[in-house]
């Protein structure tokens, strides 16, 4: 039945709900601009990234797309230029000094690709994990085997971390990034220095945190093991979410895969590169409407005057 014009008139003096409502994770026009001697870089240029509490997300993209600044960004290590960055209700921008520390203590849990970079050499597994607990003013008995335990390297727990494989490293550092019980955990590229055997390992145990703990999971790759395992993955392109492939399991329980264009709230999309270069578009398009969909055509060759 087609609305009334009363209704009509409620439905637009009803205030417009904020982009990505409270969803966990929240960009909107996300701009980063990095200045060095004098020069400037715009590695975000209006990045709208949405993503809800639990969900098991990949973000994939060129190198020097935007993809670490984007996960500096949402871990409280840097701080963007201008727009919108929400975490868990938790405005990025505004932040005091003393609530971004408490953020990046407590609320996101950090991965890095260099397994070194996770943990102290000079301690064991367990008192690894222990240390973010100590460092919060939280410390809980049995938390950090626990954790361990869960991401099957409780055999480790005695031992640091030249004792250890590339892998087993990977994994208690997740446990470190998991101790204070964040509620997200962003990993930058953690497979990537590792062969596929234990990539898959390594993933398995980010899948049990998002599985079993319920941590909402962003994770930056180039590893296809990571990118096609996940239910979403979003592609990054100069700066700006440019698609998305969603995955879900079938009748027959095959994995089906669909990508999508990222449409912006004032109409923009990127079209694929090589869609375009195949059609030789550029510069302009040609757009039709259609019941079902929009018809994008190179433009015409426009006749010459001489
Ligand atoms: N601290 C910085 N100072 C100046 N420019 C920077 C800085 N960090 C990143 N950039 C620039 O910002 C852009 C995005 O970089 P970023 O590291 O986010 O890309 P990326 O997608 O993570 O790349 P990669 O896959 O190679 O790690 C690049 O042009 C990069 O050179």
């Amino acid at each position: 039945m087609n609305p009334t014009l009363s209704e009509l008139e409620a439905k637009a003096r009803r205030p417009a709900a904020a982009f990505g409502g409270d969803a966990h994770i929240v960009c909107d026009n996300l701009v980063r601009i990095y200045k060095t001697e004098g020069v400037e870089v715009v590695a975000l240029q209006g990045l709208d990234l949405v993503i809800d509490k639990g969900e098991l997300v990949a973000i994939v993209g060129a190198s020097g797309s935007g993809k670490s600044t984007l996960l500096n960004v949402l871990s409280g290590l840097d701080v963007p230029t201008a727009g919108v960055a929400r975490v868990a209700g938790m405005d990025l921008l505004s932040m005091s000094a003393k609530d971004r520390l408490r953020y990046r203590r407590s609320v996101v849990g950090f991965i890095w690709q260099q397994t070194a970079r996770n943990l102290l050499p000079y301690l064991t597994a367990r008192e690894n994990v222990e240390l973010p607990m100590r460092l919060a003013g939280t410390p809980r008995k049995g938390r950090a085997l626990e954790l361990l335990e869960l991401l099957g390297v409780a055999s480790c727990a005695g031992r640091r971390t030249p004792e250890m494989s590339g892998g087993e490293q990977q994994r208690v550092a997740i446990a470190v990034a998991l101790a204070n019980s964040p509620q997200l955990i962003l990993a930058d590229e953690p497979t990537g220095e590792l062969d596929s055997e234990t990539s898959e390992q390594v993933f398995d145990a980010l899948r049990k945190a998002n599985r079993e703990l319920g941590v909402t999971v962003t994770i930056v790759t180039h590893d296809p093991l990571v990118s096609e395992q996940v239910d979403r993955t979003v592609g990054i392109r100069d700066g700006r979410t440019s698609s998305e492939t969603l995955r879900r399991e079938g009748a027959e329980g095959q994995i089906i895969a669909e990508e999508y264009a990222v449409l912006d709230r004032v109409g923009r999309l990127q079209l694929p590169r090589d869609f375009m270069n195949a059609l030789e578009m550029e510069r302009r398009v040609r757009l039709e409407l259609e019941s079902d969909h929009i018809g994008v055509w190179p433009a015409r060759e426009e006749p010459s005057n001489d």
